[in-house]
């Protein structure tokens, strides 16, 4: 009878199962970041950088120079590249071309600073031929008004996932995408704490619309018929996570709650201005209680999980300077 010798099959070739995925991220240090600006003239005076600031602070010029023109550099090569794609697309189906706008999510933490970074890459963009027309909204004008939010029990989660009209962004965000013209979206006011009645925001076909908020990168929820919703992100043509460490995040919103209370709080019309005459010690302890009640914990549930869907992640240390870059790569 013949003999069946079985040699071990030879190990499959590459990696072991069990080892890390390679990154998909570059890794960058702000000098390596900051020499891709190539040569590109700041077009930003330092009274242009005043305006887009919040609260008084003044952005670095060298801030400017170094990290959020490169960025600007980087989407106006990305803005054409995306032109490109859809060009190829409609003459593969034989359609007119459209035009479609070019859609940037910026995520991150309460306080860490998106506003302020969504501000100034609006300024910068608007700087390029290609994108002279730049729109910016936040997502707070989607939270439900505070009469639904109490109804419901949700008045101490404002910014977490449920205290959105997660549809009506999605359509707000869809409906710009596909070109439709004159869409609009409420405003949410930082003085009244709620949704203003009757006011809106147009957006009219812009070239780009930068859309800023604390969740614009969630993952979609599995309904129970277990097919997945759309999400936000799958209109993003590119998206930033603003990051910093959560302790540096608490200072900062501490500092900003301190500055709030001799400016909007002051005003009698400001819901918080019973907080305005908190002394110092009062004020730092009411801040850190909202942190931790409600901002905090949205953070690390809601937002960080969020970090790795990002196109490029900007790391912050103290004093909002930024000190590495990360961009995805693969
Ligand atoms: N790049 C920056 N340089 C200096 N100050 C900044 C910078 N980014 C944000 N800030 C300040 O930090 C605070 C929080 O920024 P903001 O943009 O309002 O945060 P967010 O929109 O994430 O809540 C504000 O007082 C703002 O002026
Ligand atoms: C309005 C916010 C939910 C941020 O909303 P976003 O624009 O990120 O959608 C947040 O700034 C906020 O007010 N949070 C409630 C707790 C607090 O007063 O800090």
């Amino acid at each position: 009878m013949a003999r069946v010798s079985v040699t071990p099959a030879a190990p499959a070739p590459g990696p072991e199962p069990t080892a890390p995925l390679p990154s998909p991220y570059l890794d960058l240090t702000r000098e390596a970041w900051a020499a891709r600006r190539d040569d590109q003239p700041l077009s930003l005076t330092p009274d242009d950088i005043a305006r887009v600031t919040g609260l008084g602070d003044r952005v670095d010029l060298h801030e400017v120079e170094e990290v959020y023109l490169p960025l600007s550099r980087l989407l106006a090569f990305y803005v054409n590249a995306t032109a490109g794609l859809h060009r190829v697309t409609t003459d593969f189906l034989g359609e007119r071309p459209a035009k479609v706008p070019f859609v940037i999510g910026v995520a991150g933490s309460v306080a860490v600073g998106k506003s302020t970074t969504a501000r100034v890459l609006r300024e910068l963009l608007r700087r390029w031929p290609q994108t002279p027309r730049v729109d910016l909204i936040t997502t707070d004008g989607f939270l439900w008004p505070n009469a639904h939010l109490e109804s419901r029990g949700l008045l101490e989660r404002k910014g977490f996932p449920e205290s959105y009209d997660r549809r009506g962004l999605l359509r707000f965000v869809a409906d710009v995408k596909s070109g439709v013209p004159k869409v609009s979206a409420p405003v949410y006011s930082h003085l009244s704490y709620d949704i203003v009645p009757g006011a809106e925001i147009v957006v009219d076909q812009p070239d780009v619309l930068i859309v800023e908020g604390l969740n614009v990168l969630q993952p979609a929820t599995v309904r129970s018929d277990r097919s997945t919703r759309q999400v936000l992100s799958d209109y993003f043509d590119f998206s930033v996570y603003v990051d910093a460490p959560v302790d540096q995040l608490r200072t900062w919103y501490v500092e900003r709650f301190l500055r709030l209370r001799e400016t909007a709080f002051a005003d009698p019309d400001s819901y918080f201005h019973r907080y305005a005459a908190l002394t110092d010690d009062e004020a730092r302890e009411t801040a850190g209680g909202i942190w931790e009640r409600i901002n905090e914990p949205n953070l690390v549930k809601n937002v960080l999980p969020t970090r790795d869907r990002a196109t490029l992640v900007l790391t912050k240390g103290g004093d909002h300077k930024v000190t590495g870059i990360r961009l995805r790569r693969l």
